[in-house]
């Protein structure tokens, strides 16, 4: 069998009258696809996501799998203090009964359960053995789609620690935008240093701009403090982008836990590699935030499903609209800058959703095939229909501005403006009455406080982060994969947005629903 080139060709997939040519990351041997293009029927090849090159593997080696294992272990080890200073560990301080049980083993009284989480604890980051890479959503390494396990690092709180906890300043900082649950994280990190016995803990306000902005001075937090801002949306500290530089960040603090997206992951691990290179003992931890839920090999990120349950007041109001009026056509623009997951989840959950746009699916408005000709025939049968668009669905069918955000983020025409227009000039040139209305419910949808499942996760992944400061990890960032608590290298989870697979069984379910056909 051939060595895999750089970017390898993993196979057609089409679905209906789309073709998914869908790319792999061979250096892993990874035939995972983390790019798609599609062809649309006019041949137009549109490149939804970029591939990474990484070393190449040679499946014809007998020992490839081995090969594979260690290059995964490697990447997905945990960066230590340990690995540029000399620190010793101590018993932890963080107990979690009041008395350990002990049991009589051979006349010697041993603990019998502790609690803790054992370093070398692993839980597994795939658990479907795809039988064929057609098979789908398969996720495969090589073209056989061979077995490989691969393990990650569980999370939670260890018996030794790396601080002494009276002595350490630790600060949370939250950046980028909002997402519901940021005040029950936060809460839930002072609550676990204060725990463990930290007396120094501060918040940083507005993001990175906290500190470097002077009037923007650090916050003391205390349980006292925080004991009831989970009940707000927002955040406590507020947030802002843009304002990130880095290289003076590392020294005034012992612990920093940053909340935020990929944008803030990468400034993150830049502070975690600063302080790396001047060999200081601080620890940065991340919690995932991002309402888009576009962080690689999480289950979910906090926050998603709030802003999917806050998102179906503003579909069934359109779903209300439509109905009621005369030939209504209801139109709903949901958060997400690259990602559908949000419209697409909204869309499943609600069940009034007559089409689905996202980003990673490219489609047509005008023509046999398009959007508007599918209006039409469910106005005509149905007498209404249901449009739910992610803000960065069909940017190519608009005019860019090439502006950009403070944190370079790229500022996306309004889709949802565009195609309200599109319907209306459409129904008025072939002569039938139509009344579209267009509702952008983003900003409620992220403002709300977390429902009682995110709640539970930002407890845990707070938890969790505080733990993975006291065991001595920096650079990480912390989440669930696959029901589990994990910890994970930043570098990791920021390869690439998280996309929706076009293959996967989630896009295609949410197709069933709706009922929509390809638009090409
Ligand atoms: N590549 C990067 N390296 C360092 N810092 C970054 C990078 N990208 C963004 N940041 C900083 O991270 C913060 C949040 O980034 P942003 O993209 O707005 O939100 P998010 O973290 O939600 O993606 C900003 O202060 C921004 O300056
Ligand atoms: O108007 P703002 O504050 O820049 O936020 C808008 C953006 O925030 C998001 O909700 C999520 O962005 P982040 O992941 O950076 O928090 C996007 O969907 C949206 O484009
Ligand atoms: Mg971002």
């Amino acid at each position: 069998m051939a060595v895999a080139s750089p970017v390898e060709y993993a196979g057609l997939i089409s679905s209906g009258q789309n073709h998914l040519a869908c790319f792999g990351v061979p250096s892993s041997g990874r035939l995972r696809c983390v790019g798609y293009e599609q062809k649309s029927r006019t041949g137009k090849l549109v490149v939804r996501a970029v591939s990474v090159d990484r070393p190449q593997l040679d499946f014809s080696n007998p020992d490839w799998k081995k090969q594979f294992q260690e290059d995964f272990d490697r990447r997905f080890s945990l960066p230590h203090l340990r690995d540029v200073i000399d620190v010793e560990p101590r018993p932890t301080t963080f107990s979690l009964k009041s008395r350990t049980p002990l049991e009589n083993v051979n006349g010697a009284l041993k603990e019998s359960w502790n609690g803790y989480v054992n370093d070398d604890d692993r839980a597994l980051l795939k658990v479907i053995k795809f039988a064929s890479p057609t098979s789908a959503g398969a996720d495969c390494i090589d073209p056989d789609c061979s077995w490989v396990e691969q393990w990650i690092h569980r999370a939670g709180p260890r018996k030794q620690i790396y601080f002494e906890p009276q002595y350490v300043k630790a600060g949370i900082v939250t950046c980028g935008g909002l997402c519901p649950g940021l005040n029950d994280v936060i809460r839930q990190i002072v609550l676990t240093l204060e725990k463990y016995g930290v007396k120094n803990i501060v918040g940083i306000q507005h993001g990175f701009r906290g500190f470097f902005e002077n009037h923007l001075s650090e916050v003391p937090l205390s349980r006292h403090v925080v004991q009831n801002i989970n009940l707000a949306g927002g955040s406590f500290l507020g947030v802002s982008r843009g304002g990130a530089n880095i290289s003076d960040i590392a020294r005034r603090l012992d612990m920093l836990f940053v909340l935020g997206g990929n944008g803030t992951h990468a400034g993150a691990n830049a502070i975690h590699e600063e302080c790396r290179k001047r060999k200081l003992q601080v620890s940065i931890v991340c919690v995932p935030k991002t309402i888009d839920n576009d962080i690689l090999l999480m289950d979910k990120t906090f926050g998603f499903d709030t802003a999917v349950e806050a998102a179906q007041r503003a579909i069934n109001s359109a779903y209300i609209e439509a109905h009621s009026a005369f030939h209504g056509i209801g139109l709903v623009k949901l958060m997400g800058r690259s990602s559908g997951f949000i419209t697409m989840h909204a869309s499943l959950s609600s069940g009034q959703v007559d089409i689905c746009l996202i980003p990673e699916v490219p489609f047509t408005l005008d023509g046999p095939h398009g959007v508007l000709q599918h209006l039409e025939h469910l106005i005509e049968t149905k007498g209404f229909a249901l449009i739910c668009v992610a803000e960065g669905a069909g940017q190519e069918l608009l005019q860019k501005s090439n502006a950009t955000d403070a944190s370079g983020n790229m500022v996306l025409s309004d889709i949802g403006v565009h195609l309200q227009q599109k319907i209306k000039s459409h129904f008025k040139e072939i002569g039938v009455h139509s009344d579209a209305k267009y509702i952008d419910p983003t900003y409620m949808v992220r403002a709300v406080r977390a429902n009682a499942s995110d709640a539970i996760l930002c407890t845990v992944l707070g938890q969790n982060a505080v733990h993975g400061a006291f065991a001595g990890f920096s650079g990480i960032t912390t989440g669930v994969c696959n029901t589990h608590n994990v910890y994970l290298p930043i570098p990791e989870v920021i390869r690439s947005t998280r996309f929706v697979d076009p293959n996967s069984r989630m896009w295609h379910r949410c197709l069933t629903s709706t009922g929509q056909p390809d638009f090409h």
